[in-house]
């Protein structure tokens, strides 16, 4: 296919839309998908889960362009082939077809809340999944699609379906592994009925030779390698692989849309109760209500209409340290308002200081670059300062990786004050010298240890450092997260002013206390049964259900589809448009269940969420603590079941019981014993197993904090200025 092919997709961009709800009817029956009811039946456990999807992948590709009529063990490893190529049956990507212009790139957007319009769109859009791959209509479609990137070959390495008997441990091989024939089991076409094409694509690598976070935002080539990239320009070229043409739709202009939310919980006055620590020097006082932040009346209007009316208390005190124009590090449990703790006071500066609307150039100089370490992320983060700067003449962009280079250059260039990214994309831009970053007055590291870790850390080592960043001195550094080890806070001394603030609500790292957390002992082999059984009884609540690999999100998508529990799945494999409409379908409630790797444990606020499932426990009990904050938030309340496997999971026993009696939940004997058993004399928290970490580091090296409590104090530790020795 050539780059001309690439082009048209975008021209025609209904073309290439596609449903990623996966309904179990249309796999095994290729009925047209009846829908399913999922039976509540009386059970001991609780909880739910998401679903699957899949992804995109920028690598693979690279010299794939043609790959026609590939068998799979070629079109498998690659992007779109293997998202969409039939499943079991030989037919192409090029069959993906939607005859209907419904389905254009820009219908879907799991981002915004919706006043929606889904229920519409929804049959259209299971209609065209289950053409894709042309099971059912599989002529029409391949008569009405044009041939599309990776659209050829259908995935016959994958015939024999998806055995459903097989062992989980099936799935847990290395991610990037090439899926081939018989990977699931059996040659049995289990689900190679129609409409399931674009389940079980495996994707080798995260390609490109550039860095792949934990499923997150790919670290490109020309990122990793230079911030300048002259024609290396990761996404945007074809040097190593096709392009990436997918656009994302506008999100809706509409008022209400823009300041659609979803209402506090019965928990929100609460908040109030919990510890709050400041520590670092001359804090200013914090503040009680959004009044005395004294706002301009645009961003007090927009803070009403948002349905804002109480602060939270990181934005208690967050607000006041930014406005003073302070650095900030500041730790607050999941859901408790950290976006509007930077945003707000970002806006008011920009407000204060006569901002002048940005017009069009092809250098756009930004005076707020917010990033964050997934493309939905930075996305729910863009869409919050769209809300908060209704009205205004600041103008807030957002860019990320899996979508067309162009259309982030396009958005770019329309004026840009506040610059939302995820890192790979970013640095493309800077490189590409279509951002300059001499006007920065403020930069946000949102999940900030995420985002300086070992995968994040070099991308923003080489963001501060290109030409033109203003120094530390010059610029207002502001880091935001539920958790902070330690060694993550004392690298962050880099980009901060040695007389930063560090805020912590609670215990750095602390679950949030509105989740009510049980964890359950399950083998390997019966977490499957339990999944379903404990979905069953969540009946049609909103679920996440978080796996360990990209893979076993497919297969355990696939199965819950199976067993007639409507699921979808977002991962890193899977292209960003279906990432989009998995959140989409789940946030609207189309597909209740959500199934998860990392990619979706950090930031996303999704309302309703009332369960999460972690199917897997995750390798670090940060995660854990992210992950389970999908739900719980904003004074609201929900539930976290997690099946603990004492062959894997023991390491996590220690830091779990940790996590659980702090959060005052119930603390299972067995798992006391276990965490006994493997007990670390010592053990104090500072890897990344831990989330013990209670306190700004300064002062383990300084020796002096004080803990305050949600009163306004703050611990008083010497000046860093007098002692080096801290850093
Ligand atoms: N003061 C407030 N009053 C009412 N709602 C609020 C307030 N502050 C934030 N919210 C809402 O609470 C929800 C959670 O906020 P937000 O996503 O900023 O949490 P967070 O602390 O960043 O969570 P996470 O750690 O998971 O990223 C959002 O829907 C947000 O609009």
């Amino acid at each position: 296919m050539g780059d001309e092919d690439w082009e048209a997709e975008i021209i025609t961009p209904h073309l290439s839309s596609y449903v990623p709800v996966l309904e179990k009817d249309r796999y095994s029956s290729g009925a047209n998908g009846d829908t399913f009811s999922r039976t509540p039946v009386p059970s001991s456990e609780m909880d739910d889960g998401p679903s699957r999807r899949d992804h995109f992948m920028r690598s693979g590709f690279a010299s794939g362009r043609s790959l026609g009529n590939r068998d799979a063990g070629e079109s498998n490893k690659r992007e779109s082939a293997s998202t969409m190529g039939g499943f079991g049956v030989g037919k192409g990507f090029g069959n993906r077809g939607f005859p209907n212009n419904k389905l254009e790139e820009g219908d879907s957007s799991g981002f915004w809340r919706e006043p929606n319009n889904f229920g519409e769109d929804t049959p259209a859009r299971s209609r065209g999944f289950s053409r894709r791959g042309g099971f059912q209509d599989g002529n029409d479609s391949e008569a009405l699609a044009p041939p599309r990137r990776g659209g050829r070959g259908g995935f016959r390495g994958c015939r024999g379906g998806f055995g459903l008997g097989s062992p989980n441990s099936e799935c847990e091989q290395d991610e990037g592994t090439p899926r081939t024939g018989g990977l699931f089991g059996s040659r049995r076409p289990a689900f190679s009925g129609p409409g399931n094409g674009d389940i079980y694509q495996s994707r080798g690598g995260s390609g490109r030779g550039g860095y792949k976070g934990l499923n997150e935002e790919v670290i490109t080539g020309s990122a990793k390698n230079s911030w300048k990239s002259g024609t290396e320009g990761a996404e945007s070229d074809d040097t190593q692989g096709p392009k990436v043409t997918y656009v994302p739709p506008a999100p809706p202009e509409d008022e209400d849309s823009i300041f659609a939310h979803y209402q506090t919980g019965i928990n929100f006055d609460k908040y109030d109760s919990i510890l709050v620590e400041v520590s670092g020097h001359d804090v200013p006082p914090a503040i009680l209500t959004f009044e005395e932040a004294n706002l301009c009346p645009t961003l007090n209007n927009n803070i009403a209409k948002a349905g804002y009316t109480k602060l939270t208390p990181v934005q208690k005190y967050s607000i006041p340290i930014i406005l003073a124009g302070r650095d900030l590090m500041a730790c607050a449990q999941t859901g408790s308002g950290k976006t509007a703790a930077f945003l707000l006071p970002i806006l008011a500066h920009m407000m204060r200081d006569g901002i002048t609307a940005s017009r069009f150039r092809e250098l756009q100089e930004p005076e707020c670059i917010i990033v964050a370490p997934t493309r939905e992320l930075i996305n729910q983060i863009y869409l919050e300062a769209r809300k908060f700067s209704f009205g205004t003449c600041v103008r807030a962009v957002v860019i990320y990786g899996g979508t067309q280079f162009g259309h982030s250059v396009r958005q770019i260039t329309q004026g840009c004050n506040v610059l939302c990214a995820t890192p790979g994309r970013l640095m493309d831009v800077i490189g590409k010298e279509k951002i300059g970053l001499r006007q920065v007055r403020y930069l946000v590291l949102d999940e900030a240890d995420r985002m300086l870790d070992m995968g994040f850390g070099p991308e923003m080592k080489k963001l501060i450092s290109c030409p033109g960043m203003p120094s530390k001195e010059q610029r207002q550094t502001l880091m935001f997260s539920a958790t902070f080890p330690e060694e993550i806070q004392r690298m962050a001394g880099e980009f901060l002013k040695l007389n930063y603030l560090f805020v912590a609500v609670g215990q750095v790292g602390g679950a949030c206390t509105d989740v009510q957390q049980t964890v359950l002992q399950v083998g390997q082999y019966s977490k499957r049964e339990k999944l379903v059984e404990t979905l069953r009884n969540t009946g049609d609540e909103r679920a996440m259900v978080f796996v360990e690999t990209k893979k076993k999100a497919d297969f355990i998508a696939t199965f819950l589809c199976q067993e007639k529990i409507s699921t979808t799945s977002i991962h890193g494999d899977r292209e960003q448009r279906e990432r989009e409409q998995a959140l989409g379908d789940f946030r609207c409630g189309k597909c209740p269940v959500l199934v998860a790797t990392s990619v979706a444990a950090r930031g996303l606020d999704i309302e309703n969420v009332q369960h999460v499932i972690n199917f897997d426990l995750p390798s670090t009990i940060d995660e854990y603590v992210h992950r389970i904050g999908r739900t719980g938030r904003c004074g609201n309340t929900g539930r976290a079941v997690s099946f603990f496997d004492p062959e894997s999971d023991r390491h996590l026993a220690q830091p779990l019981v940790k996590v659980l009696s702090d959060a005052q939940q119930d603390v299972p004997a067995w798992l006391e014993e276990i965490a006994f058993s493997t007990y670390v004399p010592g053990f104090s928290g500072s890897s990344r197993e831990s989330v013990f970490t209670s306190v700004d580091t300064r002062k383990n090296f300084r020796g002096k904090s004080t803990l305050s409590t949600a009163g306004f104090s703050s611990s008083q530790i010497p000046n860093p200025a007098d002692d080096e020795s801290w850093d």
